[in-house]
């Protein structure tokens, strides 16, 4: 157990793994047994001194010495695998693990070739591993996905022909398979070596992930999305390209990565060097997985504990990561929502924990990655509500609270007013929303959404009203700004600036966010908005802070 306070927040956080290889779940204990009863000799102690005992075994993965010396083992390893029986067991043990370790929706990678390979039946790989899912759902309540990983370090051929038993087998169809990957060697083979399968599977819809920026430089990345993987394993040196950085942020690309794996296969050289702010500031979504965790020396929650020790995330970070590892499973809205309800229940209070987080440190986090998640408005505001709970200081003793205490201490944190006046003309920009928005507060956050090409015009109208300044002045037209994509469809009466009534627009636009001090402050900034703004009806919510 880790020493960070926020230990057991983290333990309870609905998680989901997206990055973990059924294969990389097998313990030298296991390989041992299974070697055993299944007569497959292991390699000779004498020339392979790490075969000598489960000891020297596990005391050998402490030394890996890049990808390809691990590799070695973990294909090792699995060969001890022979019957549906034993596929069907070292997924249960994976699931009852990541069960424990708070996983509620699990995908998980499996290699088919290289059993195919030492004689092994595609069917007795799928159906056992399909069997543990199973299990796993039914027994524990996860919901589960089969992920086939292409390997790199044999022939095209090898995975063409097993891309011909997927399709044929009906496994996609059928949700059993529910996606393509690829994994091992990076660096050497050809990038792009998996064009001709990649470009069948995208038209048949096949959710395609890959391994790329492990190892490998950021070119990996970008082949990987070249051939149409919406998600990329590890990922981790995106940092390397800053354009391809704000791309993968743009396009809201997954990355899968795997601390304690990225350590001991010396891609990094401790967890702080995994880049979790950078991919944070810059609005890269990220989920936190364990890779292979026989091998790495850690299950999910261990690597969760690595990444809060290292660097010291806050709560609301956390969910934010926890509420994005959401959105981008391969899984139906309906299984997003429950799960997203589940992290939204899982309350800081109800966690002992002392951890301050300071105004500058959550404010970035708000302004650089709050926008990705975009998750419905009640989500937003319950977000800022536990927020403000925790920033009133409420003693451990109140950990306890009833609803009623939590709720009354909700109602007093006088939240946002939230106003889109593009999406809904009820919300009228006047009068009503204002005087509805509670009791005098001094600060206040104007988030708004404007065609890249008109944001300067809007911006230096709002910082001529004095927002986007902290008080003595040393600091003016402050902003956050970032750049995505905005949608709407121009109905009959509609009059668009862009557009035309019918079709749907999606144009670039800037999400742009600005402190307001004082109210008046807040009120003329918005008018100017409204001024400016080329659009009939413009998209703004503001946001009353809390003062700390
Ligand atoms: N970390 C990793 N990178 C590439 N291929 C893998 N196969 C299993 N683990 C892997
Ligand atoms: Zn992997």
């Amino acid at each position: 157990m880790c020493k960070s306070p926020l230990h057991d927040f983290l333990h309870g956080l609905p998680k989901c793994e997206h990055h973990v290889h059924l294969e990389g779940c097998m313990s030298p204990e296991l390989i041992f047994t299974l070697a055993e009863r299944n007569n497959i000799t292991l390699p000779d102690p004498a020339t392979n001194p790490a075969y000598g005992s489960i000891a020297a075994l596990t005391a050998r993965y402490d030394h890996f010495s890049s990808l390809d010396d691990f590799l070695a083992f973990y294909f090792q390893g699995m060969a001890v695998l022979m019957n549906e029986a034993d596929f069907a067991d070292l997924a249960w043990w994976y699931f009852s693990k990541a069960h424990a370790d708070g996983v509620h929706h699990a995908e998980v990678f499996f290699d088919p070739q290289v059993h195919i390979d030492r004689g092994i039946p595609y069917e007795t790989v799928v159906n056992g591993f399909s069997q543990g899912c199973k299990r796993a759902e039914s027994e524990l309540g996860l919901s589960t996905r089969l992920i086939l990983c292409f390997v790199r370090h044999l022939p095209v051929s090898s995975a063409a022909d097993v891309y011909e038993k997927f399709i044929s087998s009906g496994h996609f169809e059928a949700g059993v398979v529910h996606g393509l990957g690829w994994s091992s060697t990076e660096v050497g083979p050809p990038k792009d070596m998996f064009r001709a399968q990649y470009a069948d599977a995208v038209q048949k819809g096949i959710p395609l992930t890959a391994h790329a920026g492990e190892e490998g430089d950021p070119t990996y990345i970008s082949t990987a999305l070249e051939l149409g993987a919406t998600r990329i394993d590890h990922g981790i040196r995106l940092i390397e390209d800053p354009e391809l950085m704000k791309r993968v942020a743009r396009e809201g690309t997954l990355l899968t990565v795997c601390p304690l794996s990225n350590v001991r296969l010396r891609c990094v050289p401790s967890v702080e060097h995994v880049p979790i702010r950078r991919f944070l500031e810059a609005g890269v979504k990220f989920s936190i997985n364990s890779d292979d965790p026989a091998y790495f020396g850690g299950y999910i929650l261990d690597n969760y504990c690595a990444v809060q020790e290292a660097h010291k995330l806050s709560v609301l970070e956390w969910r934010i990561i926890a509420e994005n590892s959401v959105q981008q499973s391969w899984i139906e809205d309906s299984r997003k929502a429950e799960l997203l309800e589940k992290i939204e229940s899982h309350k800081v209070l109800d966690c002992e924990f002392n951890e301050q987080v300071g105004p500058p440190r959550m404010s970035r986090l708000l302004l650089s990655t709050w926008s990705i998640a975009r998750p419905p408005n009640r989500h937003r505001l319950v977000r800022y509500a536990s927020y403000s709970l925790r920033k009133a200081h409420i003693p451990p003793s109140r950990s306890g609270a009833t609803s009623t205490t939590r709720t009354s201490a909700l109602r007093s944190t006088g939240l946002a007013v939230v106003s889109d006046r593009r999406m809904s003309t009820s919300t009228p920009h006047s009068g009503e929303t204002r005087k509805n928005s509670g009791a005098a507060a001094d600060r206040y956050k104007l988030v708004f959404f404007v065609p890249t090409e008109n944001a300067e015009t809007c911006k230096e109208a709002i910082f001529a009203t004095g927002a986007g300044s902290f008080p003595g002045g040393k600091y003016t037209k402050c902003c956050f700004q970032t750049i995505g994509t905005g949608q709407f469809l121009p109905n009959d009466g509609g009059n668009p600036a862009i557009g035309a009534v019918g079709v749907v627009e999606k144009c670039e636009e800037a999400r742009i966010e600005v402190m307001c001090l004082g109210r008046e402050v807040m009120l003329s900034a918005v008018d100017a908005l409204v001024d400016t703004h080329p659009y009939e009806e413009v998209a703004y919510e503001v946001y009353r802070m809390e003062n700390v």
